[in-house]
């Protein structure tokens, strides 16, 4: 069992409060993911969680006991951070074993763990190699594996991958969520990456500000994000977000906003329309909404394009499938809008439809 509740959680460094109450139940078995800007919190909770955090305010509850005071080793969390924190001179055998055998498990014992974290792995063969025998990825699974020997009852991941390079990431994305797949523990996940979030995550949490903006699938937050600031956290390029034209408005900025109109962008209170690049279409010059591409980047199976309509403050982006390379910066473009993904949001942000 791994289930994991929060409630009514406050942290405040002095005068500096830095998680404002976020009350939070983590199901058995999950794979949650924190995701926020810097400084939003997701690290300091799940310090807290681990219990190298006093809570300022709050309690936390692990299969429905409550963990305030328990003391971290004995909490059944383990925890897995950005810098690998290995000790440089045991072996990755010994690495692993430690936290067993300060616990006094005996050496048999400790070695069968051990073997059988390294098989889940796939680094068997390198029990024997010291850290700086080994590359980062595999310095990685080092560290994982010696979270999986404790047999924890909850895994907390902070930034895990933030040190790997692209390619090695992605083949470790899908490592872990084999690893969770196999394993079936509860896995708490922090990162700044929204692929990552997307990618991993049952649920996503999406933090600002020391508290939770939404809860919730990757899928359900892209599509119906609770307000802009999510809408605008999750998917690459940035969500489009087209504002109200005032009076004196451009006329491709009218354009642009009647281009856009469903039975609930149509709503009074809209005060912006957001739209997701891959909503926005390209026509020919003299059709559509009248747009200028400023820049094209051409990433082979899609292109981004960058475009300006006359009298937005921000330019547009439009993702676009293969066979646009030839765009080149400068030409006029028609623009057409897909608006039944439309999201109408309200003065405050919050989404109205
Ligand atoms: N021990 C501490 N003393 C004082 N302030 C702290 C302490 N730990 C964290 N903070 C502050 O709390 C805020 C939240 O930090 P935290 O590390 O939780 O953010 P984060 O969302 O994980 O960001 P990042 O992605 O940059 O790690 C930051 O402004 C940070 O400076």
């Amino acid at each position: 069992m791994g289930a994991l509740s929060l409630r009514g959680v406050h942290k405040r460094f002095g005068a500096v409060s830095v998680i404002r109450g976020i009350d939070l139940e983590v199901n058995d078995g999950e794979f949650l993911v924190f995701v926020g800007p810097s400084g939003c919190g997701k690290s300091t909770l799940l310090r807290l969680i681990a219990g190298l955090e006093d809570f300022s305010e709050g309690d936390l509850f692990i299969d429905g006991q409550r963990a305030n005071e328990v003391r971290p080793a004995d909490r059944g969390t383990a925890m897995v951070f950005q810098s690998y924190a290995l000790y440089p001179h045991m072996t990755v055998a010994e690495n692993m074993g430690f936290a067993l055998k300060m616990a006094g498990v005996p050496r048999a014992q400790r070695e069968q763990q051990v073997q059988r974290a390294a098989e889940v792995l796939r680094i068997s063969e390198l029990l024997g190699r010291t850290p700086k025998e080994l590359s980062g990825g595999q310095r990685q699974r080092v560290a994982i594996g010696r979270a999986i020997v404790r047999k924890p009852k909850v895994f907390l991941f902070d930034e895990p991958l933030s040190n790997l390079d692209a390619a090695l990431r992605v083949n470790m994305r899908i490592e872990l969520m084999r690893l969770h797949a196999e394993l079936g523990t509860t896995m708490i996940y922090v990162t700044h990456d929204q692929v990552e979030a997307m990618t991993m995550g049952t649920r996503i949490a999406v933090f600002n500000g020391g508290r939770i903006e939404q809860l919730g699938a990757p899928l359900t937050l892209y599509e119906q994000p609770a307000n802009e600031f999510v809408a605008g956290f999750l998917g690459a390029p940035r969500i489009n977000l087209v504002p109200r034209p005032a009076e004196g408005a451009s006329a491709a900025h009218r354009a642009l906003w009647d281009a856009l109109a469903t039975p609930t962008t149509a709503q009074p209170e809209v005060q912006r329309i957001g739209l997701r690049a891959e909503h926005l279409h390209l026509l020919p010059a003299g059709q559509g909404v009248p747009a200028r591409l400023l820049m094209a980047e051409h990433l082979g199976d899609t292109s981004v394009l960058h475009l300006q309509v006359e009298g937005l403050a921000e330019p547009l982006h439009a993702k676009l499938g293969a066979g646009h390379g030839h765009l080149a910066a400068g030409v006029p473009v028609g623009l057409r809008a897909d608006a039944a993904w439309a999201l109408a949001f309200g003065a405050d942000g919050r989404r109205i439809g």
